[in-house]
């Protein structure tokens, strides 16, 4: 217990909410605007969680989640509510498609330019995919009849029983596994795919880039939070707050007192700036593998303990490289890149609007992602040689100048303690039809709301907000 001495601030409030990222703010945003008090208590010295926006070194760099895609509803609703504004992600010229020979292909449309009986094979692939999301779909993927089939098998498996076309499978692959759940295609079940699918709409969405990386917020996808939080009111957020000790059977009206520690990021405690809220219900908006950083009072029961344990976050290195001019669009090139092969397997244009001038930015930036076990190498070797090893990957698709950017970041979530991964959660193999049912009961007053347990927009922002408005409305309904 964290002992509470004079100068600990003590709140009383209808509804707690543990972690101030797009889940808890919306979470919060909507039970105040139903008449509701709320107390969001957040680790991190800013909003936003998995999506932050930064200047580094002069550039301004969207340095977690990004994109909107046309069918995330609920994210775009709340974007036009909020004021904010978003702008199209540049795609004209040619898409580059690297084979596994390392020949270069220029391409337009979504089919990657493969050998005939590859592309065959994809499209035949695409259609089964699609089928799949479309008769199990993304509400209640472990109670369909093939669930346990298909969640027993990994996806890298699945598709060689699909296909004997080893590239037409790792493409197909690479957009749930490198794209999406930046886990080894072995590491997840055909289950799991299916289901990242159906989130989207269609794995069709998913291969095309053009509508799952269609727009992006003016100012940054973080604005989001930041705008919501305007709303919410710094009184109402405490930052730099790790909720540490969860007690939920506490006697009386307020069954829930959340314990959070005052704690910088760069590791100072500051003892008489704990925090202490005491409230009817308790929101943990955070992702599943962050549980158990928090000490329930009393324990959790034993399903809840071994699901959490079933669901972990990938791992993908989002490398930002900027440049004085977007050089590649002198040559006809979107900027688009795909290679299955390669250490860097997509590029994009990512060059910024401006706000302030509201157009495009001169300067031109690229985003590139290394996933998973390509991401596990490049961070046993030394910043210096990581950086050369991943613009010579790049360059190898979009030239020589793609080696000398002004501007090189790599977004290292795997590193952030409040996160510990990119891009979302998801089960292992076997865990989604053996636990999924389960993700969202609540635990007494305690309710879970993150982009991770999503059905719509799952591992996305939207999922996120979906999330946050569908526990405000359960929780107004007991609360009223
Ligand atoms: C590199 C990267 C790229 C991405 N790209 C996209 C994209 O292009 N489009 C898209 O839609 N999505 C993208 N995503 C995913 C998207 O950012 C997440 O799905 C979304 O942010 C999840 O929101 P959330 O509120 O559920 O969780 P989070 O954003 O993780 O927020 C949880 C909050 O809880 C806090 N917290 C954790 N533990 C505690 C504790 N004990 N006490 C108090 N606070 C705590 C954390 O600090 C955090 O602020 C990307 C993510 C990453 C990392």
């Amino acid at each position: 217990m964290i002992p509470k001495d004079a100068t600990t601030t003590e709140l009383t409030r209808d509804v707690a909410i543990i972690g101030a990222g797009p889940s808890g703010l919306t979470a919060a945003y909507r039970l105040q605007q139903a008449g509701h008090t709320v107390a969001v208590i957040e680790a991190r010295e800013r909003v936003g969680g998995r999506t932050w926006s930064n200047h580094i070194d002069g550039a301004f760099l969207e340095i977690g989640g990004q994109w909107v895609s046309p069918d995330q509803t609920a994210l775009i609703s709340l974007i036009s509510e909020l004021g904010l504004k978003t702008f199209s992600r540049y795609r004209d010229g040619e898409n580059l498609y690297r084979d596994p020979n390392g020949t270069m292909h220029r391409y337009t449309g979504d089919m990657f330019p493969a050998n005939e009986k590859t592309q065959q094979e994809m499209v035949r692939l695409i259609e089964k995919l699609d089928a799949l999301a479309a008769e199990i779909g993304a509400q209640q993927p472990w109670a369909h009849p093939k669930a346990r089939e298909l969640d027993t098998i990994s996806f890298h498996h699945w598709l060689r029983t699909q296909s004997d076309d080893e590239e037409a499978c790792n493409n197909i692959g690479l957009f749930i596994a490198g794209g999406m759940l930046t886990k080894p295609a072995h590491a997840f079940s055909a289950l799991q795919a299916v289901l990242m699918a159906a989130s989207a709409g269609s794995f069709s969405n998913l291969v095309d880039e053009d509508f799952i990386l269609d727009k992006r917020v003016v100012g940054g996808m973080q604005s989001v939070s930041l705008a919501l939080a305007q709303k919410v009111g710094a009184e109402n957020i405490i930052l730099g707050h790790p909720a540490r000790v969860l007690r939920w059977q506490e006697p009386g009206e307020y069954p829930v007192r959340v314990e959070a520690e005052a704690f910088s990021e760069d590791g100072v405690a500051s003892p008489a700036d704990n925090v202490i809220v005491r409230a009817k219900y308790v929101v943990v908006a955070v992702p599943p593998n962050l549980y158990s950083r928090v000490h329930f009072v009393p324990a959790l029961d034993r399903r809840q303990h071994q699901m959490h344990q079933h669901q972990s976050l990938g791992l993908v290195i989002k490398v930002h490289a900027v440049y004085p001019t977007p050089f590649w669009r002198d040559k006809g090139l979107s900027g688009t890149c795909f290679a299955a092969n390669n250490l860097v397997q997509e590029i994009y244009d990512n060059t910024n609007y401006d706000p302030q001038t509201d157009q495009e930015e001169s300067r031109g930036t690229l985003v590139g992602f290394v996933s998973d076990e390509a991401a596990d190498k490049m961070f046993t070797i030394s910043a210096e040689e990581r950086k050369a090893r991943i613009l010579d990957s790049m360059a190898q698709m979009l030239g020589e100048e793609t080696k000398n950017p002004i501007v090189y970041y790599e977004s290292d979530w795997g590193a952030e303690e409040w996160t510990r991964g990119a891009y979302a959660a998801s089960y292992d193999l076997g865990g989604l039809h053996r636990y999924g049912a389960d993700q969202l009961t609540p635990v007494g007053p305690i309710y879970w709301s993150c982009s991770d347990i999503a059905s719509d927009g799952y591992q996305h922002v939207d999922g996120a907000v979906r999330m946050g408005e569908k526990t405000a409305a359960t929780l107004d309904a007991k609360l009223k």
